[in-house]
């Protein structure tokens, strides 16, 4: 059998396990089918991706972001993103390989992904909820991860009697929050305590206007 036939048998069997979370659409599937291994995926994306330190401001004062970010996207659609206005590069072999692949796994389209690199422990994102005008109300987001795992903690938005949700986000893995996922729940990535090595997180998106 021709090893692409095999490799799409195989990528047949995609189990996705609902995480539980109550007013959210969040599943988790351990293994991203994908005809390239994830520590060639991961130094591929490592090497080509032009990385930004992008600037934010706390509390008004200017801070480097605790990570490294990229942006590429269909041409003529910027994003702003933690009040940074971002302009998509144009779509690498690889990233427009991935996004053909999340679409036909999962029906939905992207016309834009956002990259992070986590360095180390150190590196990490606040808590947030991607609920911005330019995704629409129920956004679909799809996000890859690879290289070390990092815990993905979601919090609810107003439900003090729910409690902080931790999904480990494993090399490979692929993570779809939907629905009203982003209306009532944020999600952030913590510094570890643990020494740890880089890690890439792929968030695909569609930008509506
Ligand atoms: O790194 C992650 O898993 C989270 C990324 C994220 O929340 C985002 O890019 O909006
Ligand atoms: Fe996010």
């Amino acid at each position: 059998m021709e090893k692409d036939l095999m490799d799409d048998l195989f990528a047949s069997d995609v189990r996705f396990s609902k995480i539980d979370l109550e007013e959210a659409d969040v599943s988790f599937l351990v293994k991203f089918p994908f005809p390239m291994n994830d520590q060639s995926i991961f130094e591929k994306l490592y090497k080509e991706t032009i990385w930004q330190h992008e600037k934010v401001v706390v509390w008004g004062k200017s801070h480097l972001q605790p990570r490294l970010t990229a942006w590429y996207g269909d041409p003529g659609r910027s994003y702003t993103y933690s009040n940074t206005v971002m302009y998509p590069l144009p779509w690498t072999n690889l990233l427009l390989s991935l996004r053909r692949e999340l679409e036909n796994l999962l029906e939905i389209n992207f016309n834009s992904v956002l990259l992070n690199l986590y360095r180390n422990q150190d590196d990490r994102m606040g808590f947030h909820s991607d609920n911005e005008p330019s995704l629409g109300p129920e956004p679909a987001i799809a996000s890859l991860s690879y290289g070390a795992t990092r815990t993905l903690l979601f919090k609810h938005k107003r439900r003090r009697d729910l409690p902080t949700k931790h999904v480990k986000l494993t090399s490979g893995s692929l993570l779809l929050m939907k629905g009203d996922t982003q209306r009532n729940w944020n999600h952030g990535i913590n510094k570890e305590t643990q020494i740890c090595g880089p890690r890439l997180n792929l968030t695909f998106r569609n930008i509506v206007k």
